[in-house]
């Protein structure tokens, strides 16, 4: 046995050794380690305070950029979310008059976003070195939720291979036997249901508008898949007829359901059924504004995603979402049956125009009679689906859906706006009375009290004007943005660097006196019948280069035979005729309430006919 000593002995050096450790453990752990770590830490952060002492920590500082200054590490992001919906375009203005024609803010999520106002340096980014430039990541991811893999959001060979389907498409032959019919028919539901306003009695409105909507869908023929036509339809909550007594209607709410139901059609051969009876809800519609709004807040707010959880906004996006896609793939289903039934790619689905009722103006102006079309009375689906990607297969279901949502989101709410800002334009105090004086006088002489065809459109220079010179005041895309892909030089010497974001306003650069003269805030269409050209780097309203938009043509066709329709047979007075309407909040250019007119037969008709 070993005695106590004995065990000491042997012992004592380990408990020597061990308690020697720990207290080394004890120095290194409860005192010097941590004061290493917090003195690194402090060094750290006044390190960070001063490198970030105006910018988010997500960008690169720069000091050869003028700017307002930022706070530390968040930059400039509390003062870009907290701007008032629908001020975003006069601020950028307001800042590009404090420090020139270039400035940087930063932004938590998004870093460093270089605002740039000349013509020459869009230009270099959207056409010289397109290359360079991208949608990217931030936008794609925004996007993503609600529009897959589109050519919205699309960068590389997956957006090429979208642009060279499509750019085959969008021709004049589609636009003349195909599009431009459908533009004429949607716009008789207008000037239909403007009849009903202004011809008859309240009492009498509402039967017919009950009876339409019964024959319709009696025949089914327009109104297929997204319009129940049933009493419980829920009537809109963004009424068109605003006072039934003095016939004011909301123009904005009505070029909406336009330009849906002319979609409808155009994209995949059945109308959403808006027209028939405006007063009613289309649940496709609401959801899809919804959407738009939500992005459009998504890019300005990098938190969306807790913010949306939080609030329970995410829950609404989804039912939303549901929604659009539910009827998407509706359709898609339909076609791929009648693909499998016809052994035909898309189910070679070509349609009849011959059924469109204005015959006799096809017969006057000579165009080709629509019912013995081919390939030009394709829809969108029917074309996409003959179509192959960039790997040469044939798109997927998924595909089909992400190319219609996207080109509805591109065709719908810029066209109809672009109208709405025209109306107002042409009928606001501000503007000279022979501007629609002149466009009648256009309207008149070139139609003959007669439809818009394809060639008559094109012989109306001075309405494009109109339409063109409201692009420039009020673009329905007013802002644009692009990631810098390769470290590049901007005419003018600016540098920008990979990862960055270089944003313009498109809504500040039609009102630049640098750009169009000291008369750039006035709406005088004569200046593109003049010196102004298009297309030209001066206006960026449809884009430039390799992207530049491809419904330019479709957009003013649509929006030309409408036009042209609707002065020919009524008066529009404004609610408000002195004050500019507020902007909405969009990734386009709203108004917020949309644009109240008074409608009446045209006074001064020369062609009118007691019908
Ligand atoms: C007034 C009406 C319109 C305006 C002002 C307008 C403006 C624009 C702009 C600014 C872009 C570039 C967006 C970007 O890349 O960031 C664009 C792209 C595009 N637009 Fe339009 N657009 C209009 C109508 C239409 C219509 C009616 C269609 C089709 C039915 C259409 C189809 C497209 C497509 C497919 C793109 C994407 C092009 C690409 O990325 O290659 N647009 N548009």
């Amino acid at each position: 046995m070993y005695t106590k000593e004995a065990v000491a002995a042997i012992t004592s050096p380990a408990v020597n050794l061990f308690s020697q450790f720990g207290h080394f453990l004890i120095l290194l752990h409860g005192h010097i380690l941590p004061r290493i770590l917090l003195a690194y830490f402090l060094v750290y952060s006044v390190f960070i305070l001063i490198k970030y002492r105006h910018t988010s920590i997500s960008a690169t500082p720069r000091f050869d950029l003028p700017g307002p200054k930022g706070h530390p590490l968040i930059g400039n992001t509390i003062e870009m979310a907290q701007r008032p919906p629908g001020s975003t375009h006069q601020r950028q203005m307001e800042l590009h008059k404090q420090y020139g024609k270039v400035f940087s803010l930063t932004v938590l999520g998004l870093g460093r976003v270089i605002h740039v106002r000349e013509p020459q340096v869009i230009d270099h980014i959207l056409r010289v070195n397109f290359w360079a430039y991208e949608k990217g990541g931030f936008f794609r991811e925004t996007l993503r939720p609600i529009f897959g893999d589109g050519i919205f959001s699309a960068d590389g060979q997956h957006w090429r291979w979208q642009r060279k389907a499509a750019s085959k498409i969008f021709n004049v032959n589609w636009y003349r036997t195909y599009t431009s019919t459908i533009f004429r028919q949607e716009s008789q539901l207008v000037i239909n249901y403007f009849h009903k306003i202004t011809d008859t009695s309240l009492t009498s409105m509402a039967k017919s508008s009950t009876s339409a909507a019964e024959s319709t869908a009696a025949t089914g023929s327009l109104v297929d898949v997204a319009v129940p036509i049933s009493p419980v339809t829920p009537l809109r909550e963004d009424r068109i007829l605003l006072d039934p007594v003095s016939k004011v209607v909301d123009l904005q709410g009505i070029f909406y359901l336009f330009t849906l139901d002319s979609f409808g059609r155009i994209g995949f051969g059945e109308s959403f059924g808006c027209l028939i009876d405006p007063e009613k809800e289309v649940p496709f519609a609401g959801a899809f504004d919804r959407l738009t709004a939500n992005l459009s807040l998504r890019f300005n707010w990098p938190f969306w995603r807790l913010t949306d959880w939080w609030t329970g906004n995410d829950k609404k996006v989804a039912a939303d979402t549901k929604t659009v896609y539910d009827f998407a793939y509706k359709v898609i289903h339909r076609r791929r049956t009648l693909e499998e039934k016809t052994g035909v790619e898309g189910g070679g689905v070509v349609h009849d125009m011959s059924e469109s009722g204005d015959d006799e103006t096809e017969a006057e102006t000579g165009t080709k009679k629509p019912g013995a079309l081919s390939s030009s009375g394709k829809d969108l689906m029917q074309l996409f689906m003959e179509a192959t990607d960039e790997k040469g297969e044939r798109l997927t279901d998924e595909g089909l859906k992400d190319t219609l949502i996207n080109f509805l989101l591109a065709g719908r709410d810029t066209t109809a706006q672009a109208l709405s800002w025209m109306f107002y334009l042409i009928h606001r105090s501000q503007t000279r009375k022979e501007v629609l004086t002149k466009l009648r006088e256009e309207i008149d002489t070139t139609l003959q009290g007669g439809f818009p065809t394809y060639d008559t459109v094109q012989a109306q220079k001075y309405t494009k004007a109109c339409f063109f010179e409201t692009l420039r005041l009020y673009p329905s895309v007013p802002q644009n943005i692009r990631c810098v892909l390769e470290d590049d030089i901007l005419p003018g010497g600016i540098k920008v660097y990979k990862g960055e974001k270089v944003t313009w306003g498109i809504w500040g650069m039609g009102r630049d006196t640098d750009i169009w003269g000291p008369d750039a805030e006035e709406f005088r269409p004569e200046r593109w019948l003049q010196g102004d050209k298009f297309p030209s780097t001066k206006f960026v309203s449809f884009h430039l280069g390799p992207r530049t938009c491809l419904g330019q043509q479709f957009a003013y066709i649509q929006a030309i035979t409408v036009t042209s329709m609707l002065l020919q047979k009524f008066d529009f007075e404004l609610v408000d005729p002195h004050n500019e309407p507020v902007y909405g909040t969009s990734l386009t250019l709203p108004m917020a309430n949309g644009l109240p007119v008074r409608i009446t037969r045209r006074r001064d008709d020369p062609f009118r006919r007691e019908e």
